[in-house]
């Protein structure tokens, strides 16, 4: 794909004005620079949702899909793994590639589904007896997302966002991931510095009013890094909040990343080439929920963005972006969508006697609009579905269970890798654990607790709120600390518990440590040096932590919930024969008791069956949580995602 790159960028302003020429003489088939037409007056005329949900992509239009074809015939360019064609829209731009892998790479495609080209390629390499069919299709994707790390990240939502895009570009996949250009004034801003400016202004109209904003720019690691630059970007805090709480003008902000977003692929040249119309919108939560909204309400009906396709990925269904019903009219919305983000809370929920209840809900657009709904892991795409755990919006999703999958999050095991990260300052490997203790000492040195390597060190991280149990973990805590054990927990959010765990570490001065604050070094010497991560999750669409746990040698210890059910496998010493299998302990209900009674086990093996203890490390540390087999997954949905038409046509 690199070599399609050319190095001089075509400037935005005069691709637009081509573009714009031609959309003054075809305006219903407007192809780039949509936002501006908009603007002047242009609105959509009817909603038409399609009458039937595809029943989990097996079924479809298999005809008519120009990048699922490419037939193999020059031996010598296949094993080479070159790029074969490129496949180009009506103004030549590039929308899609036909890749031919190298030799030897594993087929990524499953082939469940009756796709006729790609049957008949694996067929006739079958006749010919040796090589796998090496055909392979790819996509241009966009992620649109409120967080990517290491540009900007406030939880798992940034360290997904910004690691399965590269495990994306690194198959074949064109990938861009469009977020916001936060700059607070401090030395974070510094992690823009290699994203440059592309020149390119455009004017998105909502809120009332036209707004400027730009578009900066970094190519890595294969994947094109875009930057949505806006002032309300540029302010003291993080992505979302400050001291004083969340920003006033969070659904502006991400209303405006909406906008830019479903532009960016029209009219950014990057490498030469925009993304085009025949794209994959992945977009990430609520903040990026009305990208399907629009591509259905504003840009279809125009003809534009007919070929593209949008999935939905839920990382937490607990925030939605619900803000007043008065609101609707500045998202750019005709006003015949309103039923689409329509929201009433039940009369038990309103404040007081004149509340109606109504409400827009932002992530509900999403959901009734999106060609895919996608969760971070089996689990919780079906919590999601259920009363406990939908959130109120378990019936509309129960509506789409047919396109809903749930694929486990991966991890950056390049980052998180025991054996050379550098912010530890001791390195082991499931063959040679001895540095692990090594850490362990070194992180009791740093947080100035006892130094006793035979004492079972338990560790938490994570932000402090409801979802993650803090409640059950400071109502056990007395009785934990009654254990000869040590406790650290790092953490920032609700005020009441970052002082609980100041208030803590006074009463418990050998024995707990609270780390008020999100250091990232300081969560990767606390994973290395714990012996026990602590995990009391109330709900847990995946879960990182336990994943980084447990490649580094920290057995998990975890509320059966979601992900944290479906990646933590119980400890069972009995099994194989006595050598034992599992990587650590999930327990249920959510009650103090049980995590008490999980706890104490670990503790007790750790203490007291030290060959058990080592295959328990062992097993997690071996166990495969790469993004690429889940990125494999990924575009198994994706290939469902094509087979249907758009779902909002
Ligand atoms: N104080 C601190 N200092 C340093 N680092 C800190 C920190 N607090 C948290 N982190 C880091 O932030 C990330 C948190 O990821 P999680 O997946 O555990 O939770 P989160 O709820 O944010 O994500 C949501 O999205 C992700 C991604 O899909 C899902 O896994 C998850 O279940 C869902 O709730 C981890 O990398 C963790 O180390």
């Amino acid at each position: 794909m690199e070599s399609l790159r050319i190095t001089g960028l075509i400037p935005c302003s005069s691709f637009t004005n081509v573009l714009q020429a031609r959309l003054s003489s075809r305006i219903i088939n407007g192809k780039v620079g949509f936002a501006s037409l908009w603007g002047r007056g242009i609105r959509s005329r009817s909603l038409r949702l399609r009458g039937s949900v595809s029943s989990g992509g097996n079924e479809g239009a298999l005809g008519g899909l120009q990048d699922e074809s490419s037939t193999v015939k020059d031996e010598k360019k296949k094993k080479k793994g070159l790029i074969l064609g490129t496949e180009r829209d009506g103004s030549g731009s590039v929308i899609g590639f036909q890749l031919i892998p190298q030799s030897g790479e594993t087929e990524a495609v499953d082939s469940s589904h009756d796709d006729a080209t790609t049957k008949n390629v694996e067929e006739a390499a079958d006749i010919d007896g040796k090589e796998e069919a090496k055909t392979k299709v790819t996509y241009n994707i966009v992620f649109v997302t409120s967080e990517a790390a290491p540009y900007s990240k406030t939880g798992g939502l940034g360290d997904v966002c910004g690691s399965l895009p590269i495990a994306l570009a690194a198959r074949g996949h064109r990938v861009m991931v469009v977020s916001p250009r936060y700059l607070n004034g401090t030395p974070s801003d510094n992690k823009f510095a290699g994203a440059l400016d592309l020149d390119c202004r455009i004017k998105l109209y909502c809120f009332g009013g036209e707004h400027d904003v730009a578009f900066f720019h970094e190519y890595r690691e294969g994947v094109d890094w875009v930057f949505v630059d806006h002032p309300s970007y540029h302010r003291p805090g993080n992505p979302y909040g400050d001291s004083y709480g969340a920003f006033g003008d969070n659904q502006f902000r991400f209303t405006l990343l909406c906008h830019a977003a479903c532009e960016a692929p029209l009219v950014l040249p990057l490498g030469g080439f925009t993304y085009g119309e025949k794209c994959l919108f992945i977009v990430n939560d609520w903040h990026a929920g009305l990208v399907p909204v629009l591509l259905a309400a504003k840009y279809r009906l125009y003809g534009v963005y007919k070929d593209a396709r949008s999935i939905l990925t839920i990382h937490n269904l607990a925030h939605q972006g619900v803000e007043p019903a008065a609101t609707y009219k500045n998202l750019g919305l005709p006003p015949e969508w309103y039923g689409a983000l329509e929201w009433v809370f039940p009369t038990w929920a309103r404040t007081h006697a004149l509340d109606t209840g109504e409400a827009v809900n932002i992530l509900k657009g999403a959901i009734v609009t999106a060609d895919r709904i996608l969760t971070v892991s089996q689990g919780y795409s079906w919590e999601i579905t259920t009363a406990e755990g939908g959130y109120g919006l378990n019936g509309l999703l129960s509506s789409r269970k047919s396109v809903i999958n749930g694929i486990t999050n991966g991890i950056d095991i390049v980052e998180w890798d025991p054996s050379s990260d550098e912010s530890i300052d001791f390195h082991y490997s499931v063959d040679d654990l001895s540095g692990k203790v090594k850490c362990k000492i070194a992180l009791q040195k740093e947080l100035d607790l006892p130094v006793r390597p035979e004492c079972p060190l338990i560790g938490f991280i994570g932000r402090l709120d409801y979802q993650k149990g803090i409640d059950l973990i400071r109502l056990a805590i007395p009785d934990i600390m009654e254990d000869d054990v040590q406790f650290v927990m790092l953490g920032s959010g609700d005020p009441q518990f970052e002082n609980w765990m100041r208030a803590t570490e006074s009463a418990y001065k050998n024995k707990f440590r609270g780390w008020v604050g999100f250091n990232v070094p300081i969560s990767h010497r606390i994973t290395a040096g714990c012996d026990i991560l602590l995990m009391p999750s109330r709900f847990e669409p995946c879960g990182l932590n336990q994943l980084y746990a447990m490649r580094y040698g920290t057995v998990p210890v975890v509320h059966a919930t979601g992900g944290l059910r479906d990646t933590v496998e119980i400890f069972n010493p009995y099994a194989q024969g006595g050598r034992g299998e599992g990587t650590g302990w999930t327990f249920s209900p959510l009650t103090k008791e049980s995590l008490l009674a999980a706890l104490r086990i670990a503790v007790e093996t750790f203490r007291d069956h030290k060959s058990s203890w080592e295959g328990l490390m062992k097993r997690g540390m071996e166990k495969d949580f790469t993004w690429e087999s889940s990125a494999v997954k990924y575009e198994q949905a994706f290939k469902w995602t094509f087979l249907d038409p758009p779902y909002v046509s």
